[in-house]
């Protein structure tokens, strides 16, 4: 089974779960994007669901493929959310962001019922870190804010490189809503709960990609089929 293939297993067995007449908060990437594909299939076969995408590169392919969406204000409560991950940890904390949609992503899994997490198997890690944590950061006053993330993470024993995202025409990376980002290589994150409160507390940092009990459930894919990895208290 090569990667894709085990994305869409984990997409299928996530789709087990989405009942008729629910309201469904639509994550971003790769592999919610074959979620979309199959959930597509089943709208067309008759299935009644609204979608909150968590991006506008979601609403595109939903609105493409004929899934019906919503605005977030709209339908301001949600009964599941079934989103990628970067990196998932045994509490299921996670890294999301990698492609940059963190902001909405957490808004919507926050006004979920609940969030499924799909992914591959190679997204399992026993710490979180060695994907670089992306963190949101308003354009107004980036050096400062740069420097208050840095002091952050010297007290709490973390290091490494801050890059500021570009795209691949070395123009700065914005995202959906007019903010820049910060990918943080610190390689190891022991305290991803202390790192997580107090990046919230910069004020210039819109939002970071340490979801820290939201996800309820993963669906994790690898080579053998998909299995259901719940939080490990
Ligand atoms: O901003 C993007 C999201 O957090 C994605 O869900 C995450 O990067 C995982 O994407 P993929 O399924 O493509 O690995």
């Amino acid at each position: 089974m090569d990667a894709r293939e085990m994305k869409i297993k984990a997409a299928a067995e996530a789709l087990t779960h989405v009942e008729d007449g629910m309201r469904l908060g639509i994550g971003t990437g790769s592999t919610a994007e074959e979620f979309v594909r199959l959930l597509a299939e089943r709208v067309a076969g008759g299935l009644k669901v609204e979608g909150v995408p968590t991006s506008e590169r979601t609403a595109r392919l939903c609105l493409e493929l004929g899934v019906q969406l919503r605005s977030l204000d709209e339908l301001p409560q949600l009964d599941l959310t079934i989103d990628g991950a970067d990196e998932i940890d045994p509490q299921l904390r996670l890294i999301k962001g990698g492609g940059g949609a963190l902001l909405r992503e957490k808004i919507v899994a926050a006004a979920s019922n609940r969030m499924i997490v799909i992914a591959d198997e190679t997204k399992i890690v026993d710490t979180l870190g060695a994907f670089p944590l992306p963190i949101e950061i308003n354009p107004f006053g980036q050096v400062s804010t740069r420097i208050a993330v840095e002091a952050l993470a010297s007290r709490l024993g973390l290091s490494g490189a801050l890059d500021l995202r570009k795209r691949s025409d070395d123009s700065l990376y914005m995202t959906d809503g007019g903010h820049l980002i910060l990918d943080a290589s610190f390689g190891r994150i022991p305290d991803a709960d202390a790192l997580a409160e107090q990046l919230n507390a910069i004020p210039g940092v819109v939002e970071h990609g340490l979801f820290i009990n939201l996800a309820s459930l993963a669906i994790i894919a690898g080579p053998a089929g998909a299995r259901v990895m719940e939080p490990k208290i």
